[in-house]
């Protein structure tokens, strides 16, 4: 592959199943070197993008590529390159963490003579070599899902997939494993990564393309994504009981200015004049019988970016993630 040629090229793509367009016409590209996010609710697609361009489910329509390879005809090709990490582990259990390697090592047809040392030097990378001999089963969430990447570098790729690396980590495992996701970027790897997680796509991301519903509404990188919404007044307001179901009566008030809600009591306000907004509030709570206990002016992040873009919330997206996925 060339240096100019993307890592990853992707025009049109289209995923049906049934009546459903999972994936409607997406087109991206991902420069070598890149952490390239897919950010989305559940649903909107991004597991069957990963599907299609790892070659485990076939486009309906349009074309892709992979350092160079096009799909579907070089997929093999494509594969010794790249290394794929699942959302559920496919190690395992009763094997040992050195063992684990090992086999996949095997598997990629790493020269044997490679096997071991390669396999010692990434659970060292990976801060599980003490635990080399334990069995997988024996293993942490965080350190299988470690592990599980371990695994997928055993041939050392240029190109990695990572379906929702930290989902159902505790805060400090998902710390140390976006630090490991870190260090291997820094190494040159290009990394493409799916994520529901707004502060991991900011944090890890060079650029990130938002899905939402099958279709990606933007591509941006995260200091860009932010400025979207940095010109803008970003007003925050408490109520003191629930206001959900007035939401269409507080929208008909603040015409351009929009609300998105974070919890039933709490609504940020996107755009308008902040002074005639804090008027507009404040008449509205004496009307609905209904004070307000906090009120302030924020800076923008990500996640109000991504609301407006997505026209969705994170809240609303943490609750659509449904916690029995049984993900490994
Ligand atoms: N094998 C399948 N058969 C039928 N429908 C499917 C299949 N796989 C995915 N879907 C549907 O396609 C849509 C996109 O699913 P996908 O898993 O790609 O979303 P996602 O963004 O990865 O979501 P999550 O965050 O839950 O992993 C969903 O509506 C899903 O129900």
């Amino acid at each position: 592959m060339s240096r100019e040629e993307p890592a990853i090229l992707v025009d049109g793509l289209v995923k049906r199943y049934g009546e459903l367009l999972a994936v409607d016409h997406i087109s991206f590209q991902v420069t070598e070197g890149e952490i390239y996010g897919f950010l989305g609710p559940n649903g909107s697609g991004k597991t069957t993008t990963i599907r299609m361009l790892v070659g485990l489910a076939q486009p309906d329509e349009g074309s892709a590529s992979l350092l160079g390879y096009h799909l579907p005809a070089g997929i093999n090709q494509a594969k010794r390159y790249m290394g794929v990490v699942p959302d559920v582990s496919n190690l395992y259990d009763e094997l040992s963490a050195l063992d684990n390697l090992l086999f996949m090592a095997q598997l990629y047809g790493v020269p044997h003579e490679e096997q071991k040392p390669r396999a010692e030097q990434l659970l060292r990378d990976f801060g599980l070599y003490e635990r080399r001999n334990d069995r997988f089963s024996a293993f942490s969430r965080g350190m299988k899902r470690a592990l599980t990447i371990a695994a997928a570098l055993i041939h050392q790729p240029r190109l990695l997939f990572l379906d929702e690396p930290t989902t159902g980590l505790d805060a400090a495992a998902a710390r140390s494993l976006r630090a490991l996701i870190s260090g291997l970027s820094d190494k040159g790897l290009t990394i493409f990564l799916t994520t529901h997680y707004l502060e991991e796509a900011d944090l890890l991301c060079d650029r990130i393309a938002i899905l939402v519903r099958g279709r990606i509404v933007r591509i941006d990188t995260p200091a860009g994504l932010k400025r979207l919404v940095q010109t803008e007044s970003l007003v925050e307001f408490t109520f003191r009981g629930d206001i959900l179901p007035l939401a269409k009566e507080l929208e008909s008030r603040l015409g351009k200015a929009k609300a998105a809600f974070l919890d039933p009591r709490r609504i940020r306000i996107y755009g308008g004049d902040p002074a005639q907004i804090f008027d507009t509030i404040f008449q509205f709570s004496r009307d609905i019988g209904i004070g307000i206990e906090a009120a302030s002016t924020i800076r923008p992040s990500l996640e109000d970016a991504f609301i407006k873009v997505a026209g969705l919330s994170p809240q609303v997206m943490a609750a659509e993630k449904s916690p029995g996925k049984g993900r490994g």
